[in-house]
């Protein structure tokens, strides 16, 4: 079941069509990475899917409910991102990943009992009562990750968040979020330009070219079919096919090392 659906999107700034995307779908319990060059649109497209930002025209649909000025706030309550950029404020680890429950009023026992759990998922709970300053680019991105789920949101945006992180730490958060992903009914949007990173996390993968989605479906039905020599230009890049088809991939066998 489709959590979150897009319709007839338009997006033109300064007369410049930007996007312009007939259907898109993020499916419960399900990855999909979006990928595209610079300014292709992946950035526009999650900010409209997130309600960050109106299309010019077209249909966000929220479970089958279309999104109107008077549930956007309701519905975007119901969502949650992790940034490149962990957006960390200068207080301690524990608060940090409060600030959005308590924006929520979600009840003190609860709030407790959700910061509780993701820090210990995210392996953080020995920083707890520290300041993120003194924090790595690892353990302050598991801050904002903990932070997002402890939203218990049904849709997560993921944009670009292992970017910046060296090898191994990127590869042990990588498995970890998978982990804690998979088996979920999150419907979560995952922005790369590191395609080593799909096959680990991604149930589908969407491509988006001049603003167009070229293509979806799974990571390994693209890579055996491109659809065009765009998608085979892009897909050059992609992990080897052994690594594609259930191998141990370098990411993989790195954080084990
Ligand atoms: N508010 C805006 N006003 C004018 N142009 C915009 C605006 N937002 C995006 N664009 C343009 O739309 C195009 C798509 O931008 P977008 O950031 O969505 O692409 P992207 O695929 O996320 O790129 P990147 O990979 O570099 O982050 C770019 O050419 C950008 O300059």
């Amino acid at each position: 079941m489709a959590v979150l659906e897009a319709e007839d999107i338009k997006f033109i700034k300064n007369g410049r069509l930007i996007l312009d995307v007939e259907h898109f779908s993020l499916p419960a319990g399900e990855v999909t990475a979006l990928i595209g060059v610079n300014g292709a649109g992946k950035t526009s497209l999650m900010q409209i899917l997130a309600l960050l930002q109106q299309p010019t025209s077209g249909r966000i649909f929220f479970k089958g409910q279309q999104v109107h000025r008077g549930n956007l706030l309701k519905l975007r309550q119901k969502m949650a991102f992790v940034f490149q950029q962990p957006l960390l404020l200068d207080m301690s680890v524990r608060k940090n990943i409060e600030i959005g429950l308590r924006f929520r009023k979600v009840p003190k026992k609860e709030m407790d009992r959700r910061v509780q759990e993701w820090l210990e998922k995210l392996g953080i709970y020995h920083l707890a009562d520290g300041p993120v300053r003194y924090l790595s680019g690892g353990e302050a991105q598991r801050v904002s990750i903990a932070r997002a789920l402890a939203l218990e949101p049904e849709v997560l945006f993921l944009d670009e968040p292992f970017t910046g992180l060296d090898s191994p730490t990127r590869g042990q958060l990588l498995l970890d979020i998978a982990n804690l992903l998979h088996g979920t009914k999150i419907a979560t949007l995952f922005v790369t330009h590191d395609y080593a990173e799909i096959p680990h996390l991604a149930h589908r993968l969407s491509v988006l070219d001049h603003g167009k989605l070229i293509q979806t479906g799974t990571p390994q039905e693209i890579y055996r079919q491109p659809k065009n020599e765009t998608v085979t230009r892009l897909l050059q890049w992609l992990p080897l096919r052994g690594e594609m088809q259930g191998g141990r991939s370098r990411i993989e066998k790195e954080a084990l090392a």
